[in-house]
C-alpha cells in the first residue's frame, strides 16, 4: 500500500475544509454551517464473534448518520483493518453530499467494522456480518438508515445482514439494506452499477472534450467490485486498460489488459502479480504483462488515472509525480484537497467522487423503490434509469463548472450543498434529532 502521512482525523478536517469555499459562494445561513459541523448520530458498537476454534473475539464497529435533512441516511458498510470512527464519519459526510448531488431523497450514512475479513473463514465472516447488524439494528430501518455494500462487503455479506434483520424485525424487510443478492430482493444491475455509472461520467466528459475512447489509455488503482465492472465496460467501449493494481501490487501491459480473464483469477483470491510471477495453476500473463510498484501505477503517463481503492491516495507528497491527463475518482476521497489544488494549477481535471461514483447509490435507490413497491424491473429498465439520472445531473455539474469557472468538484459540491442547505432552512429553527 502506498504510504500516506495522513490520519483519519486529518481526513475529516480535509473533507470539511472543502465546504468553506462552498458556503461562501452560496452565502449559506449560519444555521447550515452549524448543522453540518458534526454528524447527527455516531454509534460505536462491539461485535462479538465466536471463532471456529471456539475462542470469542470482539471487534469494534460503527454506524454514523451524518445528515438526514433530505431523507433517511444511506451508505455502505466497510470491513477493513484500518477503519475507525473518523473514517466512517468522513465517508458518511461524503454520502450526504453525493446523494444530494444526484438528487436522491437521502441523507448520508456509513458503517464499518475494524477487521481484516481476509483472515476469517466463511462461517466467521457470516457470524461477524450478522453480529454487526444485531448491534446496529436499533438505528437502521427503511425510513431511517439504509446500509449497502462498500469495501470488502459483497452481495453475500449483505444477504446475511438482510436475513439477520428480518429475524430481528420478525418481518420481511428487504428495503432496510441494498446491494442484496437478486434472490433476496436485490436489484438487477446493482453489482455493476458503480463501475457503469463512473464510465458514463467519463464518457460524458470525453464527449465534451471531443476525445474518443479508442484514443484513451487508462490505469486503474484497485481491482475490486467497482473497478472490475468499470474496466470491463470501458474496454467494451473502446478504451485501453494498460495497468491495474490491488493491495499487493500492480501490473502493466501498454497494449492493453483483459479485465475478464484477470477477474476470474481475482475471484479465486489470486493477487494480480501472481499472474505475472506465475505457474500452471493460474492464467499466466508472464509473456504479456510486467509487474510494477503500486506507486509507479499512480505515476504512469496515461490519459486517465482511475482511483478505485481507498481514500488519500494522491496527496501532497506524490501529486507532483502524477502524469495522467485526467483523474476519475471511483473511490471516495482518493485525492486530498492540497493535491486537488496542485492538480488544478496544472489543469489536470478531476472527475470527482461525489459525481463519478454515484452509480452505486443510484441503483441502491432503485432497489429500495422496488423493495417498497414490490414491482421488480428488468435489467434494461434499471440501467436506463441509472443512465438518465447520471446524464441529467452530470450535465448540470459540467455546465455549472463552466458558468462559474470552477472545478468539477466545486461545481458538484455547489449543486449538492444548495439542495441540502435549502432543506435545512425549510425544516425551520427548532427541530430535534431525527
Ligand atoms: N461498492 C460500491 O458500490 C461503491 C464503492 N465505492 C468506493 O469504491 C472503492 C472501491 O470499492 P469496492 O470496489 O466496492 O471495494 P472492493 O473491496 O471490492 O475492492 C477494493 C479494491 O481495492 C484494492 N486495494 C486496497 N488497497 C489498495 C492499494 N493500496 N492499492 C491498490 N489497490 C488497493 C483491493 O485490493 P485486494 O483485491 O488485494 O483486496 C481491492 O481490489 C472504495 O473507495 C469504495 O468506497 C464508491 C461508491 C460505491
Ligand atoms: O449503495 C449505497 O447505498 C452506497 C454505496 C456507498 O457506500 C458509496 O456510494 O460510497
Amino acid at each position: 500500500m502506498p504510504s500516506t502521512p495522513h490520519t483519519s482525523t486529518d481526513l475529516f478536517d480535509d473533507a470539511s475544509s472543502r465546504l468553506e469555499e462552498i458556503f461562501k459562494r452560496l452565502a449559506v445561513d449560519d444555521d447550515v454551517r452549524e448543522r453540518l459541523a458534526q454528524p447527527a448520530l455516531s454509534l460505536q458498537v462491539s461485535v462479538p464473534v465466536r471463532m471456529d476454534n471456539g475462542e470469542l473475539r470482539v471487534f469494534t464497529g460503527w454506524r454514523v448518520q451524518y445528515d438526514t435533512t433530505l431523507g433517511p441516511a444511506k451508505g455502505g458498510i466497510r470491513f477493513h483493518p484500518d477503519v475507525d470512527l473518523m473514517e466512517v464519519t468522513t465517508l458518511s459526510f461524503w454520502m450526504a453530499i453525493k446523494c444530494a448531488v444526484v438528487g436522491l431523497p437521502y441523507g448520508g450514512g456509513k458503517g464499518g467494522v475494524q477487521v481484516d475479513p481476509k483472515k476469517l473463514s466463511r462461517l466467521e465472516l457470516e457470524r461477524l456480518s450478522r453480529a454487526y447488524i444485531r448491534a446496529i439494528a436499533d438505528v437502521i430501518g427503511p425510513d431511517r438508515d439504509i446500509p449497502a455494500p462498500d469495501v470488502n462487503t459483497n452481495p453475500t455479506v449483505i444477504g446475511w445482514m438482510s436475513d439477520e434483520y428480518d429475524a430481528i424485525a420478525r418481518a420481511k424487510t428487504p428495503a432496510v439494506i441494498t446491494g442484496k443478492p437478486v434472490e433476496l430482493g436485490g436489484s438487477l444491475g446493482r453489482v455493476e452499477s458503480t463501475g457503469r455509472g463512473a464510465l458514463q461520467v467519463l464518457n460524458i466528459w470525453a464527449r465534451r472534450m471531443e476525445r474518443k475512447p479508442e484514443d484513451l489509455t487508462i490505469a486503474i488503482q484497485g481491482f475490486g467490485n467497482a473497478a472490475y465492472h468499470f474496466a470491463r465496460l470501458a474496454k467494451e467501449d473502446g478504451y485501453t486498460i494498460v495497468a491495474l493494481s490491488d493491495s499487493k501490487g500492480a501490473i502493466l501491459n501498454r497494449k492493453g489488459l483483459d479485465p475478464d480473464r484477470i477477474w476470474k483469477e481475482k475471484t479465486r483470491n489470486i493477487n494480480l502479480q501472481e499472474l505475472v510471477y506465475c505457474d500452471d495453476s493460474v492464467t499466466c500473463l508472464a509473456d504479456e504483462a510486467e509487474a510494477i510498484d503500486q506507486e509507479a501505477l499512480l505515476a504512469l503517463d496515461v490519459d486517465v488515472l482511475v482511483l478505485a481503492a481507498l481514500e488519500d491516495q494522491i496527496h501532497e507528497d506524490n501529486v507532483d509525480d502524477v502524469r495522467a491527463s485526467a483523474i476519475l475518482e471511483i473511490a471516495n476521497g482518493p485525492v486530498t484537497s492540497k493535491a486537488d489544488a496542485a492538480l488544478a494549477k496544472r489543469d489536470v481535471p478531476v472527475l470527482p467522487d461525489v459525481l463519478a461514483n454515484t452509480g452505486g447509490v443510484i441503483v441502491s435507490y432503485l432497489e429500495w423503490i422496488q423493495n417498497r413497491t414490490g414491482d421488480y424491473w428488468d435489467e434494461a429498465t434499471v440501467n436506463e434509469r441509472l443512465r438518465a439520472r447520471i446524464e441529467q445531473e452530470a450535465d448540470r455539474v459540467f455546465a455549472l463548472a463552466n458558468e462559474e469557472g470552477v472545478s468539477y468538484r466545486t461545481a458538484a459540491y455547489l449543486q449538492g450543498m444548495k439542495r441540502i442547505a435549502a432543506g435545512i432552512m425549510r425544516r425551520g429553527h427548532d427541530h430535534g434529532p431525527d
